[in-house]
């Protein structure tokens, strides 16, 4: 493990995944919080970025990216990707290392984060989570297996206040299959169906999102042949995979000066 005290702003500090994120940097001994950040106009600007903790820490919530950054070596952002590219300019600026859990980013998006890791070290990932980014080999793997004669589809399942769809872990999910069968994403996808479709297209991938309740994470990809089928799972139960996750990214980031990487990096899955 790098040495600490790693010194971390969080943006998004209100949250759902920046509220995770300040309580397990509090939680880690080599950890530290410098920083907290939320857009302009947000109820949660001025107050301690641990009241809802009911606990003060004298790290006050701000949109000045700038001042927020000041004392940090690195920034966990999880917000929205207008928030995120915002962001990346001011640790660009700063020269302060970042992990992107945001997901929902276009091409253009995309470009800006790679071009801006010419100059800082920034981990991305649609999922932090240890347990799906293993999910992502054996996904690999079984696609590799079942190429022929089964039909891919990837179901993913949220609460009622996610924005995005499908989500960045079955985009993931959905890249990492066609990669392994030798097939573009960009045109295999079939995002839902509805009305008469035909019969299906067996080249293609299929996508579909359930959203409501308060379900923290839930995917699966089914390989449906004839006479079986193998459904391969994952379900989050709680956010602290996430900011446990992000937290192994910053750690790894120490003494990185520049890169773009991703969770395989931060885990060593290769
Ligand atoms: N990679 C991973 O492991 C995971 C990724 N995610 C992703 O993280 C993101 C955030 O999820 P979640 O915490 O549930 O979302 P929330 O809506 O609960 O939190 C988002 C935070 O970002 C703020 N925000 C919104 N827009 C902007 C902006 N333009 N600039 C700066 N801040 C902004 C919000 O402020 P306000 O509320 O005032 O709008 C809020 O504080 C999503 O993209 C989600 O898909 C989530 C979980 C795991
Ligand atoms: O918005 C969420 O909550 C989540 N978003 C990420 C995604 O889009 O894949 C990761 C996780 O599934 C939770």
């Amino acid at each position: 493990m790098s040495q600490g005290p790693h010194r971390i702003a969080i943006a998004g500090a209100s949250g759902r995944m920046g509220r995770m994120l300040i309580e397990a940097v509090l939680a880690a001994e080599d950890c530290v919080l410098a920083g907290a950040l939320d857009i302009a106009g947000s109820p949660a600007l001025g107050q301690d970025a641990t009241a809802f903790l009911g606990q003060t820490s004298g790290v006050t919530i701000t949109a000045d990216l700038d001042a927020a950054l000041a004392g940090a070596d690195a920034l966990i952002d999880f917000t929205r990707p207008a928030g995120t590219l915002a962001h990346l300019a001011a640790c660009r600026r700063q020269g302060t290392a970042l992990v992107i859990g945001t997901t929902g980013f276009d091409e253009a998006g995309k470009a800006a984060i790679a071009a801006a890791a010419e100059d800082i070290a920034i981990v991305m990932a649609p999922n932090m989570s240890v347990g799906v980014n293993v999910v992502l080999k054996l996904l690999q793997q079984a696609a590799r297996a079942l190429s022929q004669g089964y039909d891919i589809e990837i179901v993913e399942a949220h609460h009622r206040h996610k924005v995005d769809a499908p989500s960045g872990t079955a985009l993931k999910m959905g890249e990492v299959i066609a990669e392994a069968l030798g097939r573009d994403l960009k045109t295999c996808a079939v995002y839902g169906r509805e009305g008469v479709t035909g019969e299906r297209d067996p080249s293609t991938l299929g996508f579909a999102t359930v959203r409501g309740g308060d379900v923290v994470g839930d995917h699966t990809v089914m390989f449906l042949g004839t006479g079986e089928r193998i459904e391969i799972s994952h379900k989050s139960s709680s956010r602290a995979t996430y900011a446990q996750g992000s937290l192994r990214a910053v750690r790894f980031l120490a003494g990185r000066r520049a890169g773009l990487f991703d969770m395989d990096a931060v885990l060593g899955l290769g």
